[in-house]
């Protein structure tokens, strides 16, 4: 997290021009991310969030160019990704990396945990002399144990194998890290503990993290600023107390309504919206029939469309 001196902000890191996804099949066209615009500072924490299917993945996929967006650019530091060649991408792979809900999907089982960071420690820029050195270093600023290296995936809690995935980010030296919801797969003190090692981390290296979740407890606690998103679009923005404590569009509203420990940050909950409400189904038509209705809170907040 950065402190918020909105007149001292550091450079941009991520811009997000009016991006477009569609997933077409036969039957119809889902259009999961529609012209969404959003910006990261370095060392900023942003989180998009809202219910599932509203296209938060999807987005993060498009600037891990795991997918091509179909229209709308996504420029990391000032250089558009967008329209890289797989070589040039692949040099700058390491810049961005990515944690999963799924700690134990994401990892080789074949593979002992002294290769999987040996692995990732080689896309650095810049090679340590030493690997199996550096990953002993990584595997403790994660709370791990160096013995751990020569274990193997399923030798370890869930807790653990995420401190893993965790360990693997940071070891290429990235300046984002994508945290598609990294601890709704776990209890929640385990929770409480990935998520301060994340901040933890954060403050040691100074990487910006893109924060990806439905849950608005754990959203509330990680970051710096936030996306509202709801059927494919950025339908609110602000600062982390400016849409907690002022929600302005009426999906944010229903999307807190929806839960009632909210005040408490340290209650790491799950939400659900009632899908059934009649008020629900309203704000979903005029979201989906209002092409622009990203609602700037902030005054000082940047807005790359509309
Ligand atoms: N590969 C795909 N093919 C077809 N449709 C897809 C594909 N990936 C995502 N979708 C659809 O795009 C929409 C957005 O999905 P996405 O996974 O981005 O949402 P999400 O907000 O991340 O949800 P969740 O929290 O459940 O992962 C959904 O309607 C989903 O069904």
């Amino acid at each position: 997290m950065i402190e918020q001196n909105l007149d001292k902000k550091p450079p941009l890191l991520l811009e997000i021009k009016n991006i477009c996804k569609n997933f077409v099949s036969k039957k119809s066209v889902i259009k999961a991310v529609d012209r969404v615009s959003f910006a990261i500072h370095r060392g900023e924490t942003y989180a998009l969030v809202g219910e599932s299917g509203c296209g938060k993945t999807t987005t993060g996929r498009l600037i891990l160019r795991l997918l091509d967006v179909d229209q709308g650019q996504i420029l990391f530091e000032g250089i558009p990704i967008s329209g890289l060649t797989k070589r040039k991408l692949r040099k700058k792979r390491h810049n961005i990396q990515v944690i999963f809900q799924n700690p134990y999907g994401s990892l080789n089982p074949r593979m002992k945990i002294s290769a999987l960071l040996a692995e990732s420690i080689s896309i650095r820029a810049e090679k340590p002399s030493n690997i199996q050195a550096e990953a002993e270093r990584l595997l403790q600023s994660v709370g791990l144990e160096k013995e751990h290296l020569d274990k193997y995936p399923h030798e370890f809690s869930g807790g653990q194998r995420q401190r893993i995935c965790i360990a693997r980010a940071i070891a290429t030296n990235p300046k984002l890290i994508i945290c598609d919801e990294p601890v709704s797969a776990l209890d929640l003190l385990v929770q409480a503990q990935i998520l301060c090692l994340l901040q933890n981390l954060q403050k040691e290296y100074g990487f910006s993290y893109l924060f990806i979740s439905h849950d608005l407890s754990v959203v509330r606690y990680m970051t710096d600023r936030i996306g509202v998103m709801c059927n494919g679009k950025i339908v609110e923005e602000g600062t982390r107390d400016e849409i907690f404590e002022n929600p302005q569009h009426s999906y944010t509203r229903l999307l807190f309504a929806s839960l009632p420990t909210l005040k408490n940050a340290d209650a790491f909950t799950t939400t659900n919206i009632q899908k059934d409400t009649e008020t629900y189904q309203k704000v979903l038509r005029d979201v989906k029939e209002h092409s622009s209705t990203k609602i700037a809170v902030s005054k000082t907040h940047y807005l790359l469309s509309d």
